[in-house]
């Protein structure tokens, strides 16, 4: 059901060969920059090797039936074969990580609806998101905490095999639409250095093609379902709450889900079953909230290069008062007017005292999901909700743990701007 990873190896390895020019033909593409072509194996051309003195014969067979077979065919000379068969394989082995290991490309994956092809049931396209974590504005300190927690997950792979844990993270970044998660997720690929498997859920049949397509992404990658809560509340896709589940930490899971990292957005999480959010399926909670001021002059620094204006006081005024808006709604206002500064901070305070009245303070959801944190601390005492309210300290025990080699059990961590204080 998974990619044979030697076939995969030979196609990075033929596809790295100067002699792919020497062929009669070969498929062309462009690269990364406009005037760049990458030569790519065509099916059924054949490549020509040389190792250890012996010439050696690659050919890309596809079979058209009714399932496409892809399979690569190497000719050896018999005399050879003895002498050169298993260096040559081994040696195909380490050009192959070496090239995985300096490729700087990331790809995004995106799930095709299932149908009876061998090629499975990701396609992928690069991955030119142009968000880093210094294009999105959050406050500083929580941003610092999640690159040094995924600084230390990269390196902590004994620490988590020591635990009989699978070497995997998941987040949950939850808050209103435009408040920056999906570029979030963008920034953290980037900074891990790993491709993205987008999980589109209206595509997937049910429960057992969701596990299949779990099984069929690579290490080193970040595994996405956006919108959680939408297709749940919904039931806009065939998988069910328990399939869901199991994909965050079932047996399959636990077979297949290393060295990924597994990301979830939402807009809310008060309508969200309790036990899809305990520790272990979720490590991670980060909150996105609306703009405050602070983040207005992140804001206004990048998009205008402003540092400071003599309309700022009257900004922070409205931002006080309670009003607010999205990081994306207020971005959109200093895009549209970035020739003139003046302009873009007087149509930002006019749609604030507008379109933003309350939104900062008096947010309906924002007010659901603080009763629901309160009512689980009261009521369950669980330790995911006790997290929420000393978030620093634990978050401090938590990177503790990572680094004094614990085996204490992991908990999951609530980052949030307004709980940090906790
Ligand atoms: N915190 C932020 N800092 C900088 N830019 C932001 C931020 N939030 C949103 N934006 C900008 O607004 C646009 C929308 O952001 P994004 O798609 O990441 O939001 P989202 O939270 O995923 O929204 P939705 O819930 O609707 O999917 C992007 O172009 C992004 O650059
Ligand atoms: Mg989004």
């Amino acid at each position: 059901m998974q990619e044979n990873q030697l076939y995969r190896k030979v196609y990075v390895y033929l596809n790295s060969l100067t002699s792919i020019e020497d062929s009669d033909f070969t498929n062309l593409f462009t690269g990364k920059k406009s005037n760049e072509i990458i030569l790519g194996l065509d099916p059924n051309q054949i490549i020509e090797d040389d190792f250890l003195g012996a010439r050696v014969f690659w050919i890309n067979q596809e079979k058209n039936d009714t399932n496409t077979c892809r399979t690569f065919v190497l000719k050896v000379r018999k005399a050879d074969k003895r002498r050169i068969l298993r260096p040559y394989l081994q040696h195909i082995h380490t050009v192959s990580d070496e090239l995985d290991q300096k490729k700087k490309d990331l790809r995004l994956y995106v799930n095709i609806q299932n149908h009876p092809s061998q090629e499975g049931r990701w396609r992928s396209i690069p991955f030119t998101h142009p968000s880093t974590f210094e294009t999105i504005a959050m406050e500083s300190d929580l941003k610092n905490k999640v690159k040094s927690d995924l600084e230390s997950f990269l390196k902590a792979k004994q620490f988590y095999h020591r635990l009989g844990r699978v070497w995997k993270r998941s987040f949950l970044l939850y808050g209103p639409s435009g408040t920056g998660k999906s570029s979030f997720v963008a920034a953290m690929a980037k900074f891990l250095c790993y491709d993205v498997y987008d999980i589109d859920l209206s595509r997937v049949s049910d429960d057992s093609d969701l596990k299949m397509l779990l099984l069929q992404t690579k290490s080193k990658s970040v595994i996405l379902i956006e919108d959680l809560d939408r297709f749940l509340a919904n039931k806009s896709t065939a998988v069910s709450l328990s399939g869901v589940l199991n994909f965050m930490d079932g047996i399959l899971n636990s077979c297949c889900l290393e060295e990924r990292v597994m990301v979830f957005t939402m807009n809310g999480k008060e309508l969200i079953d309790p036990a899809m959010l305990r520790p272990g399926r979720i490590d991670v909670h980060i909150h996105f909230p609306l703009c405050d001021f602070s983040a207005f002059k992140t804001l206004a620094n990048s998009y205008l290069g402003l540092k400071d204006h003599k309309l700022f006081p009257q900004v922070e005024e409205v931002f006080q008062s309670g009003a607010s808006l999205s990081p994306a709604e207020i971005g959109e206002l200093m895009i549209a007017n970035r020739n003139s500064p003046s302009r873009a901070l007087k149509s930002v305070i006019t749609a604030l005292q507008t379109d933003g009245d309350g939104r900062g303070s008096s947010n309906i959801g924002r007010r659901l999901y603080d009763s629901w944190s309160r009512k689980s601390l009261d009521e369950t005492g669980d330790s995911s909700s006790m997290f929420r309210e000393n978030t620093v300290k634990e978050f401090k025990k938590l990177y503790g743990l990572l680094r004094i080699k614990s085996s204490r059990k992991a908990q999951s961590c609530d980052l949030s701007a307004e709980q940090k204080e906790g």
